[in-house]
């Protein structure tokens, strides 16, 4: 499908550049969804998938890995524009059934501070999974305050404030089919 790509958005006051194009986003979400082909083709994953900004990467990854398996979603909150607030909330917990006993497959959109992860996975291995591999599009080491688990990231980005493909500024800009990236220079 082509995309309309509109080259520089605003966003309430904040005006956002082109950073990853659909094309490069497709080109890595399949890999990604290849790589999980391969460590987990001999069996059935569940899909757990955060809430809100993981839902269009994760449609893609799912789709690109070719696996079955059930999918879940959970819902953690932490954002207020853009910065975390450091409370993690959680307003939709995971379904024990997709996880106890089995091989779980997490899928998050970014790991930022780290804060949501270092929150979500105590919750997630109360409930025993047989094993977790997390999955992120973007990663910001350079932001990242807590060491946390990270098995597979799309791509690795300096420490801005990006939107597009699920990831929004306060509710705007999940639709975009690209990523961008907060403008400096206005
Ligand atoms: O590593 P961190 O600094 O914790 O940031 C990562 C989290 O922040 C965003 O969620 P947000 O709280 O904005 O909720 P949303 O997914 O509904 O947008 C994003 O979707 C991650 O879950
Ligand atoms: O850079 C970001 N953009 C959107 N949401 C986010 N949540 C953590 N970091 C980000």
């Amino acid at each position: 499908m082509a995309y309309a790509n509109p080259a520089r958005i605003k966003l309430h006051e904040h005006q956002f550049v082109p950073f990853l194009t659909p094309t490069e986003i497709q080109l890595r979400v399949v890999e990604l969804g290849q790589e999980l082909a391969l460590s987990h083709g001999s069996g059935k994953p569940s899909f757990l998938v955060m809430l809100k900004g993981a839902f269009i990467f994760a449609a893609d990854l799912i789709r690109a890995s070719g696996l079955g398996g059930e999918i879940g979603f959970v819902r953690t909150q932490s954002y207020k524009g853009t910065e975390t607030s450091g409370e993690v909330r959680m307003h939709i917990a995971p379904e024990p059934e997709l996880v106890t006993d089995q091989d779980v497959i997490l899928i998050e959109d970014i790991i930022d501070s780290g804060n949501t992860m270092q929150a979500f996975l105590p919750i997630l291995a109360a409930l025993k999974p047989r094993s977790v591999t997390v999955v992120t599009l973007l990663h910001k080491p350079e932001a990242q305050q807590v060491d946390v688990q990270l098995d597979l990231a799309g791509f690795v980005i300096p420490p801005k404030f990006v939107v597009g493909y699920g990831l929004d500024y306060d509710g705007l800009g999940r639709q975009l089919p690209g990523i961008y990236q907060l403008a400096e220079d206005y």
